[in-house]
């Protein structure tokens, strides 16, 4: 059952100063957001920043040690975790993938695998999937019990650009079709922040926070993920003249609709795939100089902000 409309305004989940404390150490602290129906939030942060932890406290995983979290009652949440304990040698197929954390109705089940591309994969193994399909095969199950909100734990793990492309796009769709909330993880900077309406920026406590256009201007997101990544948002939005639909197929600016890229299509921002050349396209790109293998966005941080920069309007530091 859906949230009642009398609900709508209220956020879905909360967090108010929370603080997740293990070992003798705090896990995070100090946190505090909220994600409301129809709102994409994201969070980014390196490795290790309390990204998971903050996630599993929002929706009732972990319990905090300090703070409070508040949900709307009767919330229901889809979560697709970072990692799922599969194992890979036993036969497992995508119908099975879909009603193993509970039943599902054929006619649900068709939904939400259509939604996500892969309707003609239902009765695929589930180990023949790529990358990409399965973390589509993922948000389905997720989806198919209709959340109030969705929570997706680096739902681009092992994809390529074109399907971390596909996934962004597909994510904003749910969004909007359903108007469900979706809290994302991500350290991936560059499609994520066209898909979001908030970011926040996590390192251990919230280093700063806004729409993604004042996030990547904030001297504390670039001291996080060094200045290159501060152009994310310009690459994203020169060049995203064509999509990827989650079938393979490529949906152009003018609305038409091809097997192939074009070759003058702006393509890929710059992402330097190991093993094809993207020499036909270096004109569009030449100037985005992300390296995908590796992912070494320079994680600058240090204890002291100093304080002697200004927040654009949007960003708030905490
Ligand atoms: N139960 C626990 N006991 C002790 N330490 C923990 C526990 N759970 C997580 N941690 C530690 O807390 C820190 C934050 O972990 P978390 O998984 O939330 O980070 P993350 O930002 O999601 O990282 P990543 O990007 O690598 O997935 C890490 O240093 C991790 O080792």
């Amino acid at each position: 059952m859906p949230l009642p409309a009398t609900s709508e305004a209220r956020p879905l989940v909360s967090l108010s100063n929370v603080g997740v404390r293990r070992s003798g150490r705090w896990l995070v602290r100090g946190v505090d957001f909220s994600v409301s129906r129809g709102e994409i939030v994201t969070l980014i942060g390196p490795n290790g920043s309390g990204k998971s932890t903050t996630v599993k406290t929002a929706i009732g995983v972990i319990r905090p040690d300090e703070g409070k979290v508040t949900r709307a009652s009767g919330l229901k949440v889809g979560y697709v975790p970072q990692k799922l304990a599969i194992d890979w040698t036993l036969p497992l197929t995508v119908r099975r993938l879909m009603t193993l954390t509970g039943p599902l109705s054929d006619s649900d089940m068709k939904e939400a695998l259509g939604a996500v591309g892969l309707s003609h994969m239902r009765d695929a193994e589930v180990q023949h999937l790529s990358g990409g399909e399965f973390q589509r095969a993922l948000m389905a199950r997720a989806m198919a019990r209709k959340p109030d909100l969705l929570v997706l734990d680096e739902p681009v793990q092992g994809v390529d650009f074109s399907g971390e492309i596909a996934i962004y796009d597909l994510m904003k769709t749910i969004r909007n079709t359903t108007g469900c909330g979706i809290l994302l993880i991500s350290h991936d900077l560059h499609v994520v922040m066209a898909a979001t309406d908030t970011v926040i920026c996590l390192n251990g406590h919230i280093c700063c926070r806004g729409t993604p256009q004042a996030v990547t201007q904030s001297a504390e997101y670039v001291r996080l993920f060094g200045s290159r990544a501060a152009q994310s948002l310009a690459v994203y939005s020169h060049d995203h003249d064509h999509t990827h639909l989650p079938d393979g197929r490529v949906l152009h600016a003018d609305g038409s609709v091809t097997d192939h890229c074009h070759p003058e299509d702006g393509h890929h921002y710059g992402h330097d795939h190991a093993g094809h050349d993207h020499s036909s396209h270096s004109r569009d790109h030449a100037h985005h100089d992300h390296e995908h293998a590796g992912h070494d966005h320079a994680h600058h941080h240090t204890a002291d902000d100093g304080h002697g920069h200004k927040h654009p309007a949007g960003a708030r530091h905490v």
